[in-house]
């Protein structure tokens, strides 16, 4: 099983989703910005660290929203999405196709990773439909 860690950062009514590179796997679909865990690191130092090379910011890590395991064709992905703010930097597309910053209401025109279903499930529970403009 692959640990794999990710955040969710909120803008006033809007968070962040990131859209993968095409040559990754699940390439061009929408994530939140995160990646694996390497050996050694707390999972918290791996979300640290993904946001530093991905995005070029520093994050301030707070509770787990949620965690899923999700089977791939080829891996097992057990997924921890952190609460977190960003404390420094202006994301930067190091590493992403599109970076977006969507009200809850607008999940439905982007396609996540699968293993993100159930997530994105309970952030339109908590946070609710939003009447606000979707992106
Ligand atoms: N970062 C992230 N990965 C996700 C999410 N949902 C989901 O299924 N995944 C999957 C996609 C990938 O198969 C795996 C994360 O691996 P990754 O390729 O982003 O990891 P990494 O940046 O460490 O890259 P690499 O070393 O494999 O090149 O987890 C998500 O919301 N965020």
């Amino acid at each position: 099983m692959t640990e794999v860690v990710a955040a969710l950062i909120w803008d006033k009514d809007k968070f962040m989703i990131c859209q993968r590179p095409a040559h990754k796997a699940r390439g061009l679909l929408w994530e939140f910005v995160g990646g694996k865990v390497e050996p050694g690191e707390t999972k918290e130092q791996a979300l640290i660290r993904e946001c530093q090379e991905e995005l070029a910011v520093t994050l301030s890590i707070g509770d787990v929203f949620m965690d899923v395991v999700h089977e791939y064709p080829d891996l097992t992905v057990h997924l921890t999405l952190f609460n977190a703010v960003v404390i420094e930097g202006v994301p930067q597309k190091f590493e992403h196709k599109d970076i977006k910053w969507i009200a809850p209401s607008g999940i439905p025109n982007y396609e996540f990773c699968p293993a993100d279903v159930e997530i994105l499930k309970k952030i339109i529970e908590v946070y609710g439909n939003g009447q606000g403009t979707d992106t």
